[in-house]
């Protein structure tokens, strides 16, 4: 049996992993916002000591016939609700719409808890799902929350992730998980979950119930090399026959002909997979704010040799797991290398492509239109600018010579942007499609924010931070404005 994911965000993207989940049977858990929170049983009419169990009781004269109404109405005063929390409930209908198949696969049996908006003990005192559910830990966190979500949905479940946990970020941009970490206060790199990082072109949006997949396209994964490497540091003992002074996350991708991109992964030694997750460190209230490092409120492991263990295991299943949509979503696992070679690849195309197309509101086909001679040129520069960024950096000399060559020179930036323009003409891109629901916020600050970032860490000492990196500033304030000014649609 497949390890449970977590999927935090429901979005498009996350309800196409649900479908493949479903698909292998790997069990998985959707947060949901709009789960319907108990706070309406505090509210409603003012009783004092009202319980879960009244609640049940005055459901029955007001519930509502439809079950899924359970899972999308909020409305704090109006409605009590039965069958909170339920324990199955048909969520939605993910369709395919790919040549594959063009019916509908209801998945019923959905399993999801409640992302609430504050982890409060009180407010909740009298939701069950709060006790059981809400405070057991999760060893495999799929990500795909907008970036600029991130940090505000993980700190609602901060206190059920452990050092051992395993989060897979699979978002557009970069940036992300150093702001996780900054913000949740994972400071010590033996005290943080596994990091996996992941990409993904499959195109895929949520209409009401359904899932409308636009794009059939490939997911590139990878372990971050600190992940990989346990904090920088040998993991002793982990194995007692190989040499104790190797980190011995790195054997996971130990494969006979050393394939670098779709390397095999290696079942760690039996005595790593036996060691227990440990179950009974229920997580005790934390404010979703608080800098406290995990050792502050789980019991601290006896040793770290037993939390290397349980990360290396927890990695592990994560990516093996994974590795079963290999091929009914193209997915890839590669060294942490090749796919930071990838992300940064794309993060030029998403910061050339998408304040551009999202200014002009067009597609990104137009954008090859040679009417749109002001956009070419302005994509022109943001790749030349872009390009010279990458070359000053620390990740970009890392790298080596092969993947410089292969992905980050212009020609290969301008080649792959072109390519992803030619595939994608007539879809909109993430940015506007964010701007056209009446997002008020973007991603831009993770695409076109991150290489500014990068340009002011990496600028010659006798430049000013405020004077790098001009196009990518220019078209990034001008799409904060954008969404600044956007009257958020209802
Ligand atoms: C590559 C891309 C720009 C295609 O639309 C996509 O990453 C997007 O929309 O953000």
């Amino acid at each position: 049996m497949a390890p449970r994911f977590h999927v935090l965000g429901p979005g498009g993207i996350g309800s196409l992993f649900a479908f493949y989940f479903h698909k292998h049977n790997i069990p998985f858990t959707f947060f949901q916002r709009k789960a319907p929170p108990p706070t309406p049983l505090l509210l409603v009419n003012s009783k004092d000591n009202y319980s879960y169990s009244d609640a049940l009781h005055d459901g029955d004269s007001n519930s509502s016939s439809d079950s899924s109404d359970t899972a999308t109405t909020t409305t704090p005063t109006s409605k009590i609700y039965k069958s909170y929390p339920p324990t199955t409930l048909k969520y939605m209908d993910l369709t395919s719409l790919s040549t594959k198949s063009a019916e509908p696969q209801p998945i019923d049996a959905i399993n999801w808890e409640p992302l609430y908006p504050v982890i409060d003990k009180e407010l909740f005192r009298y939701d069950p799902a709060y006790n059981e559910l809400s405070r057991s830990p999760i060893h495999h966190l799929l990500v795909t929350t907008k970036t600029y979500q991130t940090v505000d949905a993980i700190s609602k479940i901060r206190h059920r992730l452990r050092p051992w946990s395993t989060l897979v970020l699979m978002q557009n941009g970069m940036g992300v998980q150093e702001e996780i970490c900054e913000t949740m206060g994972w400071t010590d790199p033996h005290e943080r979950p596994n990091f996996v990082q992941g990409i993904i072109s499959h195109g895929a949006q949520k209409l009401e119930d359904t899932i409308v997949h636009t794009g059939i396209g490939s997911v590139w994964i990878a372990p971050t090399a600190e992940s990989l490497a346990g904090g920088g540091e040998g993991e002793e003992g982990e194995d007692d026959n190989e040499d104790s002074s190797a980190p011995s996350r790195m054997k996971l991708f130990r494969s006979q002909n050393s394939q670098k991109m779709n390397p095999k992964i290696i079942r760690p030694s039996h005595k790593i997979m036996n060691t227990p997750y440990p179950y009974n460190s229920p997580a005790r209230f934390i404010s979703p704010y608080t800098n406290a490092p995990f050792s502050s409120f789980y019991k601290p492991l006896s040793s770290r040799k037993e939390l290397q263990a349980l990360r290396t295991r927890s990695l592990y299943e994560t990516l093996s797991t994974l590795q079963l949509l290999e091929d009914s979503m193209g997915l890839k696992i590669l060294l942490p290398e090749n796919l930071l070679a990838l992300q940064l690849s794309k993060l030029v195309v998403n910061a050339c492509v998408n304040p551009v197309a999202t200014l002009l509101e067009c597609t990104n086909g137009n954008l090859l239109d040679p009417v749109t001679e002001d956009a070419h040129q302005a994509v022109k520069d943001l790749l030349k600018e872009s390009q010279h960024i990458l070359s000053q950096s620390k990740e970009y000399r890392d790298l080596g010579e092969d993947l410089q060559q292969e992905h980050l020179t212009l020609e290969a930036l301008t080649n792959t942007t072109v390519n992803i323009l030619k595939a994608t003409r007539q879809n909109r891109c993430s940015t506007l499609q964010d701007y056209l629901k009446g997002s008020q916020k973007s991603e831009v600050e993770y695409m076109n924010g991150y290489l500014i970032k990068m340009a002011e860490r990496d600028r010659a000492p006798e430049m000013s931070a405020e004077s790098v990196a001009p196009f990518n500033r220019m078209v990034m304030e001008k799409i904060k404005e954008k969404f600044a000014s956007r009257t958020p649609i209802e």
